[in-house]
């Protein structure tokens, strides 16, 4: 296994012709935590899509999770998701099944044993401190709590890599510390995250290395 989990080599992206990622360079470590901003249109979502092959690039290589993009072919394509944890705003719970199958439902589609799934269920609910409401409906749930559900979600398959959009975008300063919180101890066992955030707030708070993109370019900055 390499030590890399993300590696895109001279990788750029147009849409209809018009260039969005120009010949990029970009790798991430595994147990590496990774932010990267970037204004409004500057290509983060496409960036990512890159990464879980929504996009293909139009040159270079991009490999996740020791898969090769570029010869994976479509219906590999649920492999390479598999080991990737995703929280994003698009993808929210399922409002008519209460916490505990809300990420079972994760293990299930996956084709797990019951004993299995129960075990690891209790696992990711615990890690992200939501044991006791594993009975509850989402709707009973506050904002950070339900991101938790999602970040418990993200982590059941035990995932190689976990990517974030916004995390804490629609949350308090309170509720999105706390998020910070658990993202950070979850890289600290190990796990590579890579975040979207629009926020510097957050990354001065929590600081780690962070890529910034540009005019088509990606690149390492300092957050002051
Ligand atoms: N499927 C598509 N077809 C055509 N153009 C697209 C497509 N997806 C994105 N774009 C364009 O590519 C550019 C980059 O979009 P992208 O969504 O990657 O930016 P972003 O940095 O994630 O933006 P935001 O912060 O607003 O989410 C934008 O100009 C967008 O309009």
């Amino acid at each position: 296994m390499s030590n890399e989990v993300i590696q895109m080599t001279d990788v750029s992206v147009a849409y209809n012709g018009t260039p969005v990622l120009d010949s990029i360079n970009f790798s991430l470590d595994v147990g590496e935590f990774c932010y990267v901003i970037g204004r409004t249109g500057a290509g983060k979502s496409s960036f990512l899509k890159l990464i879980y092959k929504d996009v293909n690039p139009t040159k270079g290589l991009v490999k996740v999770a020791d898969f090769d993009l570029s010869n994976l072919a479509d219906k590999k394509i649920p492999y390479l998701r598999r080991r990737l944890g995703v929280v994003f705003q698009d993808f929210q719970l399922l409002p008519d099944r209460n916490v505990f199958d809300n990420v079972a439902f994760a293990l299930r589609v996956t084709g797990q044993k019951k004993r299995f799934i129960k075990q690891r269920v209790i696992e990711v609910l615990g890690l992200v401190g939501l044991s006791h409401k594993r009975k509850a409906m989402p709707d009973d749930l506050s904002g950070g709590e339900k991101q938790r559900v999602v970040i418990a979600r993200a982590l059941a398959n035990e995932p190689r890599l976990l990517l974030a959009d916004e995390p804490t975008g629609n949350l308090d300063p309170e509720a999105s510390a706390s998020i910070m919180e658990l993202l950070h101890q979850i890289n600290n066992r190990g796990m590579s995250v890579l975040m979207v955030t629009h926020d510097y707030e957050v990354i001065r708070k929590f600081p780690n290395r962070t890529v910034q993109i540009e005019n088509g370019s990606l690149q390492d900055i300092k957050v002051l």
